[in-house]
């Protein structure tokens, strides 16, 4: 696989790999920040709900105190019988009505069982003794049970069907001492509540208020509220652990409920699952109602991760810019001078001279430096080789077709020669061949170094008659051959008698005595004829000069057929 490629695929798998990596840090990233974040949210929101539930109740709870401590009141708690009383009593109660934030009152007398109550419309003037509480009917139970309980305190959450308002009952003992004279108290609209405090604006964050028991006591959905919990065993209640999908996060909320409690300014906080939804539960304790407050916060709509997305977008665009730019500068740096070293080899391999520089910068630039300059040493050697050895074979192929002693053509050199001037069935070609006559007695009396130069003067001769017309070469022993193209039977006569008379005149005295060599050649000629084959042609050469040598040597004969 080529190393661009392989380099596309592993900068995709980077790619990919990022991706993956920057999602998932973005991702937990993100869910960190949000967890953090919710914690805190949550730590505020509980402690400023707990504030501003607490002002108007602790107002209210206040009031109710010194209602249950009015003496006048409780003097008719200890004497109902008395008319007086009563009537001072029902006095200072309407007196009382006014100072409620909601204009409303009840007082339960122990000793007689009468309750007495009247409304901010004032519906009750002159009928404030409403009833008479009975312990064998149920909804006269949370009376009997509080003071059964002798809590001081209580708040309680009841329907006003009359009204058609939910109501949150301040429920004060009034005590004489360690004795129990009755209940006192006012109620709250829990509408305004449930509107101010508990449906929250905050999409995804749902607010609660559960007592003690974790009965819901305050919640945006009024068919969860625990109406009236102190008159129900706890299996009946309504409590927070219903809204939680698992015993496990059950068992976190009673966990969470009991640390709440123990540290009374602390905001408690968990992940547990409503309705397949993960929530932050954080919990405070609000010791002056004996409640709890429960914020569920459901993140991902409080604030889903789908906020982050402009910093993973930005995360991943940046490292995929980086690999893309990264990509480039290899591209730049190691691929493309790569490309060019590899064509630039393949060149060189082919045999081809690198026709430019290669040039690059760093170590790849320094390599392909030296490459260029190994390309053309190893170049310029090949043409200096090649040069040699053209020299050297034609020095050989001339070595081959020449006579060393003569320097004329050898045999082999005349018959190429011959072979190539397709003298086949050509008319015109002249040929002189010449035989030195008694050349064994000139090596015989003179000896063989003065034969040898005999034969060397006689070729002089001959290529001093011939070469401009033609070309000439030692036959082979004391033979020559001589071939004029173009020529004519004159021509070729006069050629050959001029040269046969030629070495008749050198003079080439012997080293040894002094003497004269009697030089002489016999020469046959013959010009050739159409229709008459270049071995035709020399075999009449031949008897030409045979016929020379056998009319007495040192002449020229033409041949001539019969
Ligand atoms: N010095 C010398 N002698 C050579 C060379 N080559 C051949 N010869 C001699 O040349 C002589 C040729 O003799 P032939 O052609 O037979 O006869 P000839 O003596 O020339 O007599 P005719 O040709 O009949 O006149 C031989 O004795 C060869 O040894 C050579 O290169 N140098």
């Amino acid at each position: 696989m080529k190393l661009r490629l392989r380099f596309i695929i592993f900068s995709l798998v980077l790619i990919v790999v990022s991706f993956l990596a920057v999602w998932a840090s973005v991702k937990s990233l993100a869910e960190n920040i949000i967890e953090q974040w919710a914690v805190r949210y949550a730590e505020k929101q509980i402690l400023f709900d707990r504030e501003r539930t607490l002002q108007p109740i602790m107002r209210e709870i206040v009031l109710s105190r010194q209602f249950a401590s009015s003496i006048v009141i409780r003097a008719f708690a200890e004497n109902p019988d008395d008319p007086a009383l009563r009537a001072t009593a029902i006095q200072e109660m309407e007196n009382f009505r006014f100072t409620f934030a909601e204009a409303n009152y009840f007082v339960a007398i122990k000793q007689s069982g009468e309750y007495f109550h009247n409304d901010s419309n004032n519906t009750y003037a002159g009928r404030q003794l409403r009833y008479l509480l009975d312990s064998s009917r149920p909804q006269d139970s949370w009376f009997f049970k509080l003071i059964e309980q002798r809590r001081n305190i209580h708040i309680n959450v009841n329907p006003d069907v009359a009204l058609g308002v939910t109501k949150l009952w301040i429920d004060v003992l009034m005590m004489d001492g360690n004795k129990v004279l009755g209940v006192v108290g006012t109620g709250l609209n829990l509408t305004r509540f449930l509107n101010e405090i508990v449906a929250s604006t905050d999409e995804g964050v749902t607010n609660l208020f559960i007592d003690s028991d974790a009965a819901i006591q305050l919640y945006h959905d009024r068919s969860m509220i625990n109406f009236a919990s102190i008159s129900k065993d706890h299996v009946q209640k309504i409590t927070a652990h219903q809204l939680l999908d698992s015993p496990d996060d059950k068992e976190k909320l009673t966990q969470a409920l009991k640390q709440a409690r123990s540290k009374r300014d602390l905001v408690v906080s968990d992940f547990v699952m409503v309705k397949n939804t993960r929530n932050l539960m954080a919990i405070a304790y609000i010791p002056e109602l004996d409640w709890y407050e429960v914020t569920l916060i459901d993140i991902t709509k409080l604030l889903p991760i789908s906020k982050f997305s402009g910093i993973f977008i930005v995360y991943a665009l940046s490292i995929v810019s980086l690999i893309i730019l990264f990509n480039l500068f290899l591209r730049r740096t190691v691929l493309k001078p790569l490309r060019h070293l590899e064509q630039a080899m393949a060149q060189v391999k082919q045999g081809q001279p690198l026709n430019h520089q290669l040039e690059g910068q760093g170590e790849i630039g320094a390599l392909m430096m030296h490459f260029s300059q190994m390309a053309a040493s190893v170049h310029e050697s090949k043409l200096e080789l090649e040069a040699k050895v053209q020299q050297r074979t034609e020095a050989l192929e001339r070595l081959s077709q020449t006579d060393t002693l003569t320097q004329l053509l050898n045999r082999r050199g005349m018959s190429e020669y011959l072979e190539s001037a397709l003298i086949d069935n050509q008319a015109g070609f002249g040929f002189i061949w010449l035989d030195v006559d008694y050349f064994k007695e000139i090596n015989d009396l003179y000896g063989h170094a003065q034969g040898d130069y005999a034969l060397k003067e006689i070729a002089n001769v001959l290529n001093e008659q011939v070469a401009s017309s033609g070309f000439c070469a030692r036959w082979g022993g004391d033979e020559f051959l001589a071939c004029l193209p173009q020529s004519n039977d004159k021509q070729l006569f006069s050629v050959a008698e001029r040269i046969r008379l030629l070495v008749t005149q050198l003079s080439l005295s012997s080293a040894s005595n002094n003497r004269v060599l009697p030089l002489s050649v016999s020469i046959g000629v013959h010009l050739s004829r159409e229709e008459e084959s270049l071995e035709q042609a020399l075999h009449c050469a031949d008897s030409a000069l045979y016929q020379a040598k056998a009319e007495g040597r040192n002449r020229v004969c033409c041949y001539s057929e019969g």
